[in-house]
């Protein structure tokens, strides 16, 4: 049984693997990591190994604990990954996007596959049929938006996301919800369109915790899926065991 662990900059995620199956999927800010991993250890004591990805510093009482609990692979740029990284700057490659293109590696190998995450930023990852990491891009996120028109301007209000906003804003509120919803939508269309072009027979996995307020007409070859970086981890972690 796996532990498998994304912290991410605004939540951390974990899910408890058995055979390739999430019997366990939790979601936390950071504060209450002690908290949680006590309670998994306790829930689910056959738990034996745990992978960890994190793009943010951890309180390291955290990591102690996880290295008593279970055994723990840290993953980060010297981790063993089924694909190769032609990224010119491994050192600074997101390790979260390394499991988004190790989950992709997992379920789509043999395809072009362009893995679009929408959390804190919005990252979007390109895989070759080759199962080689080519890149991609990095572009701000759902809250980081409303948060930088508020913080940097006079007068904007702090907006909360609302799903569907009206393409043309009659107020100070529907006008920023559709400059920065639909500006999204539109930029994820744009950019899937533009990879499209680029390689053919593209799978397109859109994922995070905003794809659900963001989603766009999920074409025959765009998938929705939840869970794909804790598929990442637990992916990478079962590679590292015949290794
Ligand atoms: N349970 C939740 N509570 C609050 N916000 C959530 C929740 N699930 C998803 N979200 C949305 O997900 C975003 C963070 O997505 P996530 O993929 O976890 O980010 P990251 O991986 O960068 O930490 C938040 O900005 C929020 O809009
Ligand atoms: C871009 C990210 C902050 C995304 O993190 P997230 O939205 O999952 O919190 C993370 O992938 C990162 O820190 N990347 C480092 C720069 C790079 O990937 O080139
Ligand atoms: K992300």
């Amino acid at each position: 049984m796996n532990l498998v662990i994304d912290g991410g900059n605004t939540f951390i995620k974990t899910a408890v693997f058995q055979n390739n199956t999430i019997l366990d999927k939790q979601i936390f800010k950071k504060e209450e990591f002690l908290k949680k991993i006590d309670q998994l250890q306790k829930k689910f004591p056959e738990i034996e190994e745990s992978i960890l990805s994190s793009v943010t510093s951890l309180d390291p009482e955290v990591e102690k604990r996880l290295e008593k609990a279970f055994s723990l692979l840290r993953l980060d740029g010297n981790t063993k990954i089924p694909f190769t990284n032609s990224y010119a700057t491994p050192q600074t490659l997101g390790i979260d996007r390394i499991a988004l293109v190790a989950a992709a590696v997992n379920s789509y190998s043999g395809k072009n596959v362009l893995v679009i995450d929408a959390g804190t930023c919005i990252t979007y990852d390109l895989k070759t049929s080759e199962e080689v990491y080519l890149g991609g891009a990095i572009s701000p996120g759902l809250e980081m938006r409303f948060k930088s028109l508020h913080k940097f301007t006079a007068n904007l209000p702090l907006v909360t996301a609302k799903p569907e906003p009206e393409l043309i804003g009659d107020t100070t509120e529907s006008s920023i919800l559709s400059g920065i919803i639909n500006g999204i939508k539109m930029e994820l269309k744009g950019t899937v369109e533009s990879y499209c072009s680029k390689f053919e027979d593209l799978t397109v996995i859109f994922t995070g915790g905003d794809s659900q307020i963001l989603s766009i007409p999920l074409k025959n070859s765009i998938f929705a899926n939840s869970n794909f970086l804790l598929e990442g981890l637990n992916f990478i972690l079962e590679f590292n065991k015949t290794q």
